[in-house]
């Protein structure tokens, strides 16, 4: 499923007619069908539908949705919010064939009449405004829209709720509350973003027949689904040896913090890493290798519990490095990551309290010849961006694209949609999970299982993208099976592990 913004809609449309051939009419016909049996399936016949009908295409799709529904012996009203001189084109070709199949067409903006029609129909089905939306409503719309969403009748909108806008980062709006969404062709980004996700009620998108390499050629930003972890989640050979699945290095943990390391070591090695070294402080080793008696560990330099080098332990060894993970924000671990940055000879992931210290030193990142990945939470990016955590909110794929690619790193900025971004600015969404997740030690788990996948026979960006899905993915299982939101703890994630690997059985060479 991919993911647009309305310019990337426009042009994935306009290549679709001129280049492709496949007429607007043909494309308002398929979306308007498309939708139609959607709605049959929620509503039944002898619940009265008002369909209301603005000047664009959006409208156009309305007019062929009431001929479906006509057509099916539905009660059908469609009242048009604009003067007739206003509809043209497609949407007007539309009109003309659902007034000849017997349709009838209301111009209404006497808005006690339109109130008075909204409380007796059951369903309203909102083609007002598309994906075409300019600022805020103007009147009568907006008022219209006010109406409808007093009333007590459900809410289907086409394609986007009217008045919403399709990116993200846009402020201001006044927008149709719909129950649901029939989203055409492709997913626009407000439906991900906390400010407008909510008005989309459930939503699902229509294919209208535009092909698949148009949407390819035209965004860089998709989502992530079971489909893509099925297809690119590497075999386990029949003659593999530990070396074979990677040997990696989680670098982390302070007296007060030891525990994030062990389950950071023991999630890498349940999601499939071969050997897994814990570098950390020899009090904090003592802590935790109990935990976890698979891994190996390695002590490292310390002042007052706090990790002080790395680099005079062998780490030219290891396939991938991790490090931050309860490592504490004092000034003399600061060169930890400075020296991680300046010598991993192999892909490394930054997190947690690494991301403090990289704060300090974020032009290393560009002289890195290995990839770097870093993986922040919504608090951690914005400390990183030097913006405010609800201005970030407001535009997570323009700001993380943008870090990635002036930095030329990997970025999982982690929330309900986990955004994976490549230092090129391909962009995934990740959506598996669930707010059990939303607990201490979480984060932890996803960079143990990150630094998995980052040493398995997989594209980096698949590699990053597949972590998260197994972690997501490992706590719907848990909560679908025996948990519940109030008790997940981040150790049941890394049991759920061998219940995705299960659930999605990787395949033997
Ligand atoms: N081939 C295709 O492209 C396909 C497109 N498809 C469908 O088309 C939709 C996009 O259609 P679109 O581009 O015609 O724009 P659309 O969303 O109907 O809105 C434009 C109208 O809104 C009005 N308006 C805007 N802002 C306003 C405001 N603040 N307050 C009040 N009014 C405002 C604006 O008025 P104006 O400002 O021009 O006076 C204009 O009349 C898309 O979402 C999908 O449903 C499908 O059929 C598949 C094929
Ligand atoms: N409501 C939620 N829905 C889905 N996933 C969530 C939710 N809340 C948190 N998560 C996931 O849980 C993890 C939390 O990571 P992080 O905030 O770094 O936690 P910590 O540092 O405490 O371990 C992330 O992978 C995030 O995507
Ligand atoms: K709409």
């Amino acid at each position: 499923m991919y993911i647009v913004t309305a310019k990337e809609m426009y042009d994935i449309d306009d290549y679709t007619i001129s280049e492709i051939g496949l007429e607007g009419k043909l494309l308002m016909e398929n979306a308007g069908r498309a939708v139609s049996e959607r709605v049959i399936k929620l509503i039944r016949e002898t619940e009265p539908v008002c369909i209301f009908i603005g000047a664009g295409n959006n409208g156009g799709d309305g007019f062929v949705i009431a001929r479906v529904l006509l057509d099916k012996g539905y009660l059908v009203q469609v009242v048009q919010v604009v003067p007739d001189e206003k509809i043209t084109g497609d949407a007007l070709f539309h009109k003309r064939v659902f007034i000849q199949c017997g349709g009838e067409v209301s111009y209404l903006t006497d808005l006690d009449l339109i109130r008075e029609k909204v409380e007796r129909v059951h369903v309203v089905i909102d083609a007002i405004i598309g994906i075409g939306v300019k600022g805020v409503l103007r009147e009568p719309i907006q008022e219209i829209v006010r109406i409808i969403n007093h009333s007590k009748a459900c809410v289907i909108s086409v394609d986007i709720p009217s008045g919403l806008p399709a990116d993200e980062g846009i402020g201001e709006f006044t927008s149709i509350q719909a129950d649901y969404t029939f989203v055409i062709a492709a997913a626009k980004e407000s439906s991900f973003m906390v400010d407008t996700a909510d008005f989309y009620g459930q939503w699902e998108i229509v294919p209208i027949g535009i092909p698949n390499f148009v949407f390819q050629n035209n965004t860089a930003k998709r989502q992530w689904a079971e489909e893509d972890f099925g297809k690119t989640i590497p075999s386990r050979h029949v003659h593999a040896h530990k070396g074979s699945h990677g040997k990696g290095l989680i670098i982390g943990g302070c007296s007060e913090m030891p525990g994030s390391l062990a389950m950071a070591t023991k999630a890498a090695l349940k999601a499939g890493a071969g050997l897994v070294a814990a570098g950390t402080t020899e009090k904090v080793i003592s802590m935790i290798a109990a935990m976890c008696p698979e891994a190996t560990y390695m002590i490292l330099p310390e002042k007052d519990g706090y990790i002080t080098g790395c680099t005079a332990s062998p780490i030219s060894n290891y396939d991938a490095i991790a490090v931050g993970i309860g490592l504490g924000r004092r000034e003399e671990t600061r060169h930890v990551v400075a020296e991680l940055l300046n010598n991993a000879p192999c892909p490394l992931l930054i997190d947690a309290d690494g991301l403090y210290h990289l704060k300090y030193q974020l032009e290393m990142l560009k002289q890195r010849s290995e990839p770097t990945i870093i993986t922040p939470h919504p608090g951690e990016m914005a400390m990183l961006l030097g913006i405010s955590i609800s201005d970030l909110l407001s535009a997570p794929f323009h700001y993380t694209r943008d870090f990635a690619k002036a930095n030329r790193v990997y970025i999982i900025l982690k929330g309900k949609h986990t955004i994976i971004t490549s230092p090129e600015g391909r962009q995934a969404m990740e959506s598996s999970g669930n707010p059990g997740l939303a607990k201490g030690g979480t984060g932890d788990v996803l960079t143990g299982i990150s630094l998995a996948m980052m040493m398995q026979q997989q594209e980096l960006f698949d590699a990053l993208c597949n972590a998260c899905f197994i972690h997501g993915k490992s706590a719907d299982i848990q909560i679908e099976e025996k948990q519940t939101y109030y008790d997940l703890m981040a150790t049941d994630v890394i049991d759920g592990i061998s219940k995705v690997y299960r659930a999605f059985p990787c395949k033997r060479v």
